[in-house]
């Protein structure tokens, strides 16, 4: 490292990359007095040297061929590029030469963290990564230094901002899902696929990595339960809030005797549930330690400096703390039998149809006789004779809701529920 400068390249230049730069100019001086040496972006690595950018750079710095980052004298390198390939190979190739990395790529740690953390370990260099999840909370840190001794059973979190901002608006705004996925993306919430958000992907690579922190291993994504938001409708939003609800995307690690369980799934809350206070691109994250109690971390998921935040104070603790290993990263059989409902076996039931045998006495009869119980009950008919129905039950299976289906021509959708049944 040079005396008095810390050179730093980037890989990437987009919205956080964008951020990382003005959260290191507007606090140079706060981190030159901390660290003694100036922070140098020496290089950035981008698709398109031509794009316009959020963000004055001298045109020496970009560079689009990533050799020129390898062969710099730079000391660290930020990855804010994204995805698995390339990049993959340039943190490797990075690690190799010596180089400290911090990312805030969670699709790389959830798909290959596992050989990085190793490679990392195995070269002595620091490979950081709390931006990786719910953006600027940094729950990482909180996990790897401050809850090392307590017996931490379960975590759960809505860790997405993007689809957290979408069921914000669709509920308070009545605004349409495309509508507020493109608010969403100019904004700089959604990543590049914004498929990753809304179908899950995303929330589930992040419940990899918090289930690597807390349990010490986690599993194969393949056996991560991952249902997303897309298919959610404006009706179902209207009818969960009219019983007392708000669907949210949550993800959840438990630790049953069997092993662990992950599972990321639209989810009812009642509205007065911690969780369902999170609106708008906010993340939380619940957890209880057998020592501490309950702990609720909250703050803004997604966007450039929340983001930038996270990767900045990275950067800066690691300059400040000598190399030590890394907890081994480990993968680990799923559980095998059901999994654990989240509140006994309640659910938040949305039937829609428009068949003149689904009346709301007909449908309750049916269920009454098949042993489901009706707990709460919400009817709408709109002006063609649509039946739109909420219904809180317990009891309910596959089976119940084909019959429906099959019987009564209705489309029905259960979500499981968190917290109490009043
Ligand atoms: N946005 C957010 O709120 C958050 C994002 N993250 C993570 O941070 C990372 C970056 O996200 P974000 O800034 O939003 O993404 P952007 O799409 O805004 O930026 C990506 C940047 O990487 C560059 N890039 C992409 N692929 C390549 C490649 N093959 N070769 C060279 N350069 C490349 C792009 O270049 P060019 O500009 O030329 O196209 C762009 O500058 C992702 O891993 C994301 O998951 C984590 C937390 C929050
Ligand atoms: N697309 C992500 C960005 C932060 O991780 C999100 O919306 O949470």
């Amino acid at each position: 490292m040079s005396a008095g400068v810390v050179k730093v390249g980037l890989l990437g230049l987009g919205t956080v990359g964008g951020g990382v730069i003005k959260t290191i100019r507007s606090q140079q001086e706060k981190l030159s007095s901390r660290l003694g040496k100036r922070i140098e972006i020496v290089k950035a690595l981008v698709r398109d040297s031509e794009k316009e950018r959020a963000v004055e750079l001298d045109r020496s710095v970009l560079t689009t061929d990533f050799e020129e980052v390898l062969k710099s004298d730079v000391d660290i390198v930020v990855e804010v590029m994204g995805g698995v390939e390339p990049t993959y190979d340039y943190v490797r190739a990075l690690i190799e030469k010596g180089c400290h990395v911090v990312t805030a790529n969670k699709e790389l740690l959830a798909k290959r963290g596992t050989e990085l953390v190793d490679l990392a370990n195995r070269h002595q260099v620091h490979l950081a990564y709390e931006a990786s999840v719910a953006g600027g909370i940094p729950i990482l840190s909180v996990l790897r230094q401050f809850l090392r001794t307590n017996d931490i059973n379960g975590v759960r979190g809505i860790l997405n901002g993007t689809t957290n901002f979408i069921l914000t608006k669709m509920e308070t705004e009545q605004l349409p899902y495309q509508e507020v996925l493109r608010q969403a993306q100019e904004l700089g919430y959604a990543e590049a696929d914004p498929r990753s958000d809304v179908e899950g992907f995303d929330a589930m690579y992040k419940l990899y990595i918090l289930a690597q922190l807390v349990y010490g291993e986690s599993l194969p994504l393949a056996e991560v339960k991952r249902r997303g938001i897309a298919d959610l409708t404006s009706g179902q939003i209207r009818i969960a809030s009219e019983l007392g609800y708000r669907i949210k995307l949550i993800a959840q690690a438990q630790q049953a005797p069997e092993g662990i369980r992950l599972s990321v799934e639209p989810t009812m809350l009642p509205t007065n549930h911690p969780l369902a206070q999170i609106q708008d691109a906010f993340n939380a994250v619940q957890l209880s330690g057998n020592i501490v109690g309950d702990l609720l971390f909250t703050g803004r998921g997604a966007g450039e400096l929340p983001t930038a935040s996270a990767v900045v104070e990275d950067l800066a603790y690691l300059l400040t703390q000598p190399f030590t290993p890394h907890p081994e990263w480990k993968e680990t059989e799923a559980a095998t039998g059901s999994v654990t409902q989240q509140n006994g076996d309640h659910s938040l039931c949305y039937l829609e149809g428009s068949a003149p045998a689904a009346t709301p006495d007909r449908v309750l009869h049916f269920l009454r006789h098949a042993g489901v119980d009706v707990h709460k009950l919400k009817v709408q008919f709109d002006l063609g004779g649509v039946l739109r129905a909420g219904l809180i039950t317990s009891g309910m299976r596959a089976e119940h809701e084909e019959l429906l289906q099959s019987d009564f021509g209705l489309q029905v959708r259960c979500f499981p529920l968190l917290g109490s049944v009043e």
